[in-house]
């Protein structure tokens, strides 16, 4: 069955999620070096982040002294994601660069709604108006047991990790929940092996 495309733009946009502490950056780090070694113009961003706007709203939203309501959280991490679309992530795309995002939407999605007062449903209606129509051509989900990727972790847990195990186990049942809403091809990785495994793991999915 022909997918419709995620977006109107010659570049590709990738994007790795999962739970705290998954090892999403290490995998980053090393597809984009495998990706420019091969000759690809390689563009990475964070979400949240990513912009001057994206750096200030991430320090707030990961502030463990911070109080809000979910609707609002859930609705900064999509300004953040916005603001990034607009200013860097849609041009990069259409000038053809492969575009790799630390996490997307979809982490949106399933952080938000978990124990929350905000439906999945409405996070994808709303999170996509967000996009201006832009969504992932392939979203890797790093799957991991959430007692294992919690120990990985360190330093003082920000607002999300504060939430606890349990919270975290429900985000990472959501992310294999959600994954086909996510636009593209999905992809679920084993990320108990080390990381060289994972890597492997990851170089053996068809990219582009
Ligand atoms: N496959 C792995 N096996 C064991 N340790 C790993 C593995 N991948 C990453 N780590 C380690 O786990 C910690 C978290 O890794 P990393 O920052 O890549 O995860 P992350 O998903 O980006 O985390 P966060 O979402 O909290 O930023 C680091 O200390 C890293 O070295
Ligand atoms: C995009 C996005 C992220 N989150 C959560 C997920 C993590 O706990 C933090 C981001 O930190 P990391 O270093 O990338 O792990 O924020 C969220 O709750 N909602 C979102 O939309």
């Amino acid at each position: 069955m022909t997918q419709e495309p995620s977006h109107p733009y010659p570049g590709r946009l990738i994007t790795l999620d999962g739970i705290d502490g998954v090892g999403k950056s290490s995998q980053i780090e090393i597809l984009t070096e495998r990706l420019r070694s091969e000759g690809r113009e390689v563009l990475c961003v964070r979400d949240p982040g990513s912009t001057d706007l994206g750096t200030k709203l991430r320090a707030m939203l990961l502030d463990s002294d911070l109080q809000m309501h979910r609707r609002t959280e859930a609705m900064l991490f999509m300004a953040s994601r916005c603001e990034m679309i607009e200013s860097t992530l849609r041009s990069a795309l259409a000038d053809g660069v492969t575009v790799i995002s630390d996490r997307f939407l979809l982490a949106n999605v399933v952080y938000q709604s978990v124990g929350g007062e905000v439906d999945s449903q409405t996070l994808w209606r709303l999170g996509r108006l967000a996009c201006g129509g832009i969504q992932p051509d392939v979203t890797l989900l790093l799957d991991l047991p959430a007692e294992i990727s919690m120990r990985r972790v360190g330093g003082e847990p920000d607002r999300m990790e504060s939430r606890g195990v349990d919270y975290m186990a429900k985000v990472r049942q959501a992310f294999l929940d959600e994954l086909p809403n996510a636009g593209g091809r999905t992809h679920v990785i084993d990320a108990s092996g080390t990381i060289e495994r994972v890597a492997e793991a990851i170089a053996a999915i068809e990219l582009f």
